[in-house]
C-alpha cells in the first residue's frame, strides 16, 4: 500500500446514529486538514444505514452515498468505520471488511470485549489495522497510551470512571436530588446512554471497557464475561445518604489490578471520599488513573460519551490507519503473551462501609464485633447513633456504621451474611465498598 499518496483513500462508514453522524459531519467539514495530515484525500464512498430515505442533510454528506447494503460497501473501502454497535452484524461486517483488505476503526466495546481475539486474528491474517480508541472513555486518549506509550512499562493498576451515563445519573442524584429515572432520561436525551440503557445502568458497558483496559494493561486476554459486574440499579437513597454522612460520593468504578500473580477486574459502585480526584468528576465525564512501575501515577480525564467527543477519537484512528496506508506498515496488534489469569471476586482486596439498624440492648456491639472477628475482618471505625422509638418502631434502637480495614471480598461479604443472621440486627440498611482512601 506504500506510495499511494496521490490516490484517495476510500472510507466506508457503517451506521449513522449518534457517533456515525458526527463522524460523517466532521470528516466532511475537515476534509482539507485530513488530506494534509494523511497525505492523501479521504473519500467517503458510502454510509451504511438501516433505513433509507431519512433526512441526514445535517451530516453534509451527499444523499446518494447512503446505502442499506453494508455487505457490499465493506468490499470497496480502504478504511471501514464500524459505529453500528452490538455483536451482529457488526462482527461479520468487520471480518468481511478485513477479508477484503480494509483496515477497521470501531467504537464497539461490546464486540471487542466479547470477541476481540477473533478480530485481532483476522486483522493479522489480512495485514490490516484494528483501532478502537473510541471504545473506552470516548474522546480521552487512553487506549493508545496503554497500547503504545506505556508498552515499555509495567502497569499495576487502572482505576476509573468509564461510563458517562451512570456518572451523569449518580452525579445528578447527589447534586440535585433528582430521581434515578429522571436523571437517566436526561442522560439518554443527551446521547450518552446506549440504545438500551440496561447496558449502562447494569454495568455491562463499563465491564466491557474494563475487559479492554485489563487486556491492554496486562497483556492478557480478558473478556467481558470475566469481569465481576455490579451496576447502579441497587444503589438506594440510603446508600447516597450514608455516603454523604461520610463526606463521600458513590461512583461506578472500573478497577483492574494485579493480584497474586493474576489480575482482579471488576466494576461496581463504591464510596470514595469527596477529597479524592475521582469524586469531582461530574456530569458525563470520565476519568481514569493508571499506575505503572516506572511512570508512577497518571490521570486521564475528559468526555467519555456523546457524538462529537466519541467522533474525535474515531477520527484520530482514521487518520492513524490512513497514514499507515500511505506510508506502509501497521499499528500494534494483539499483545496477550503474559496470559495472566483473572482472579475470582472473592480474592479482591477492598473495604466495606456497612450501616445497620440494631436493637438497643447490652451486648449488641460485642455480637456485631464478633461477626467481623469471626471472618478475620478488622474494623477501622464504628459510629453509633441512637434511634428513638416512634410509631413504626415501638422499641428504640441504634444505627451502627462500621467501616472496615482492607480484607478479601469473600471475608467481607461473609461478614455481611453473618450480620444479617444476628438476632440483634434488625436490618442491614446499606453495604457499599470503599475505595480510594
Ligand atoms: N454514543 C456514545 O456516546 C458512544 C461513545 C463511545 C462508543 N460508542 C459506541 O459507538 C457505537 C455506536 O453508538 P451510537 O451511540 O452512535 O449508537 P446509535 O444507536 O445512535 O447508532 C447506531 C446506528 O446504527 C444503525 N444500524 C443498526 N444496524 C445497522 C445495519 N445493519 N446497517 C447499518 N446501520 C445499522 C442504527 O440504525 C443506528 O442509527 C456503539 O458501539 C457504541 O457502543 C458510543
Ligand atoms: N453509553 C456509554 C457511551 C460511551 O461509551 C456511556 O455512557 O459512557
Ligand atoms: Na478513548
Amino acid at each position: 500500500m506504500t506510495g499511494q499518496a496521490s490516490r484517495s483513500l476510500r472510507v466506508a462508514l457503517l451506521g449513522c446514529g449518534v457517533v456515525g453522524s458526527a463522524v460523517a459531519r466532521l470528516l466532511t467539514e475537515h476534509a482539507d486538514d485530513m488530506r494534509a495530515r494523511v497525505g492523501a484525500p479521504l473519500e467517503i464512498v458510502g454510509i451504511a444505514v438501516r433505513r433509507a430515505g431519512r433526512d441526514r442533510s445535517a451530516t453534509g454528506v451527499d444523499a446518494a452515498l447512503f446505502t442499506t447494503d453494508a455487505d457490499d460497501l465493506v468490499t470497496r473501502a480502504d478504511v471501514v468505520v464500524e459505529v453500528i454497535g452490538g455483536i451482529e452484524p457488526a462482527r461479520s461486517l468487520i471480518l468481511r471488511a478485513m477479508e477484503h483488505g480494509a483496515s477497521v476503526v470501531t467504537a464497539n466495546k461490546a464486540l471487542l470485549a466479547e470477541d476481540g481475539p477473533t478480530l485481532y486474528a483476522a486483522a493479522a491474517r489480512h495485514g490490516v489495522d484494528l483501532y478502537y480508541e473510541a471504545a473506552v472513555a470516548g474522546a480521552i486518549p487512553l487506549l493508545r497510551p496503554l497500547r503504545e506509550s506505556l508498552a515499555g512499562d509495567e502497569v499495576h493498576q487502572v482505576l476509573g470512571i468509564v461510563n458517562g451515563t451512570t456518572n451523569y445519573v449518580l452525579d445528578k442524584m447527589d447534586r440535585t436530588g433528582a430521581s434515578f429515572a429522571d436523571a437517566l432520561e436526561q442522560a439518554q436525551a443527551l446521547g450518552y446512554a446506549e440504545a438500551d440503557p440496561t447496558a449502562d445502568v447494569e454495568g455491562f458497558d463499563a465491564a466491557a471497557k474494563a475487559a479492554i483496559l485489563a487486556s491492554l494493561a496486562f497483556h492478557s486476554r480478558v473478556a467481558g464475561k470475566d469481569v465481576h459486574r455490579e451496576g447502579i440499579t441497587d444503589v438506594t437513597a440510603a446508600d447516597v445518604a450514608a455516603a454523604r454522612e461520610m463526606d463521600s460520593v458513590i461512583k461506578l468504578l472500573a478497577i483492574c489490578e494485579r493480584l497474586d500473580g493474576g489480575i482482579s477486574v471488576r466494576v461496581h459502585p463504591a464510596m470514595i471520599p469527596r477529597s479524592h480526584p475521582l469524586a469531582g468528576v461530574g456530569d458525563a465525564y470520565n476519568a481514569v488513573f493508571v499506575e505503572a512501575d516506572a511512570a508512577g501515577q497518571l490521570m486521564f480525564y475528559g468526555r467519555g460519551a456523546g457524538g462529537d467527543p466519541t467522533a474525535s477519537a474515531v477520527l484520530g484512528d482514521i487518520v492513524a490507519v490512513a497514514q499507515h496506508r500511505v506510508a506502509g506498515g501497521l499499528g500494534p496488534g494483539e499483545s496477550s503473551y503474559a496470559d495472566l489469569p483473572v482472579r475470582p471476586m472473592g480474592d479482591a482486596l477492598t473495604r466495606y462501609h456497612i450501616s445497620l439498624d440494631v436493637a438497643d440492648r447490652p451486648g449488641v456491639l460485642a455480637k456485631v464485633a464478633s461477626a467481623f472477628a469471626d471472618h478475620g475482618v478488622s474494623i477501622e471505625t464504628v459510629r453509633q447513633r441512637l434511634v428513638p422509638a416512634d410509631d413504626e418502631r415501638p422499641e428504640s434502637g441504634a444505627n451502627l456504621v462500621v467501616v472496615t480495614h482492607t480484607a478479601t471480598d469473600a471475608a467481607l461479604s461473609a461478614t455481611v451474611a453473618s450480620l444479617r443472621d444476628l438476632d440483634v440486627v434488625r436490618d442491614v440498611t446499606s453495604v457499599m465498598r470503599v475505595e480510594g482512601s
